[in-house]
């Protein structure tokens, strides 16, 4: 069975509290998708070249990413000579499966926290100003603390006027200790009391802010190349994860972003926030086909529960479901 009818067959019907925050927060993406894909099958009577030219800008516009874009049209096409369909209308299912096979077959794409064995896990934060890093702590902190996990915040980011505050006021707020050096301060002296206070507590999770930018991209690689290695001193295969924060808003702006980042250091993962504002859901595509980096979360809105573990059924019926006869 395709992906199409097996999320067809989970989902239809049967709402969760996890489906109806992808639905909604993909509303303004899956209602541009649905449309322009029907409005298109409603334009052609037979299905020809004018057609998939179409079908490409409509994947183009979503944000999934131009090479994608011609490797799943190419697979579309192949499908749809071989079932030998004519009508447009008849292929939403063909469309939804060859879009999202390559990252369903994709058994490195796992979502999980990489959490230590024993001990202190930590993670490192890492993306530009204004990605939406901070809230996504505070998100990710509240998410583990309600699993039962002790957390503690390490305030590395003393570049940015104003972000040691911002943490701790939310550290304040969740009830969790928040480890800060002063603004302008050696960040990687913040990870090392972060770490070493986190070890002395018996915290289980140490989240660890950074800098968004500092001068210049050597001095960032660098500055998080120390961190790195403080970090594994005390706890040897940490960092357990390094979480990428874009901004879902910024298309392909921050899938480039990304791309940078991923040269400069290690990412485990990425973090694709404020999906909510945006109508150009195929990003999450973009990423695999450019970073081969699981997406692991995915922010839906700016309540604390609105930063999900990334689900691609779920995000498949979140953007697709006025496809699928919902
Ligand atoms: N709608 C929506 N807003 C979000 C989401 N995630 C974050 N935001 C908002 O984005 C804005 C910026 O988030 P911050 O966390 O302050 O930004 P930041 O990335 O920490 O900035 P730096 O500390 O400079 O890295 C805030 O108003 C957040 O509430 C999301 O998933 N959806």
């Amino acid at each position: 069975m395709g992906l199409f009818n097996k999320i067809k067959e989970t989902f239809i019907g049967k709402s969760t509290k996890q489906n109806e925050k992808y639905v909604a927060g993909l509303d303004k993406s899956s209602t541009s998708f649905s449309e322009k894909i029907n409005s298109l099958a409603a334009r052609y009577r037979e299905i020809n070249d004018d057609y998939f030219d179409e079908l490409e800008n409509i994947l183009i516009m979503s944000d999934v990413g131009v090479n994608m874009v011609m490797t799943i049209v190419d697979e579309i096409k192949k499908e749809v000579r071989l079932e030998n369909i004519k009508d447009p209308r008849q292929i939403n299912d063909i469309i939804i499966d060859k879009m999202f096979v390559i990252y369903a077959n994709d058994s490195i794409m796992t979502t999980k926290i990489n959490y230590a064995k024993e001990g202190l896990t930590v993670i490192l934060m890492v993306g530009v100003n204004g990605a939406g890093k901070t809230t996504t702590i505070a998100k990710l902190a509240n998410k583990m603390k309600k699993e039962g996990r002790s957390v503690m915040l390490a305030a590395g980011d003393t570049f940015r006027a104003g972000a040691i505050d911002q943490l701790d006021v939310w550290a304040k707020r969740l009830d969790i200790p928040c480890v800060k050096g002063k603004e302008g301060g050696d960040p990687s002296s913040v990870i090392y009391d972060g770490v070493k206070q986190a070890k002395e507590a018996g915290v289980d999770v140490l989240i660890c802010d950074t800098a968004g930018r500092l001068q210049n991209k050597t001095g960032l690689m660098r500055e998080l190349e120390k961190m790195n290695r403080i970090i594994k001193k005390y706890v040897p295969d940490g960092p357990q994860e390094t979480l990428l924060v874009i901004d879902a808003t910024t298309g392909q702006n921050g899938v480039n972003q990304a791309v940078e980042f991923s040269k400069i250091t290690d990412i485990t993962g990425i973090v694709l926030t404020k999906m909510d504002g945006t109508a150009k859901g195929g990003i999450v595509l973009s990423i695999k086909d450019m970073l081969n980096i699981p997406v692991k979360f995915i922010g839906l809105g700016e309540k604390m529960d609105d930063l999900q573990e990334f689900d691609l059924e779920n995000y498949i019926y979140g953007l697709c479901h006025d496809l699928m006869g919902d």
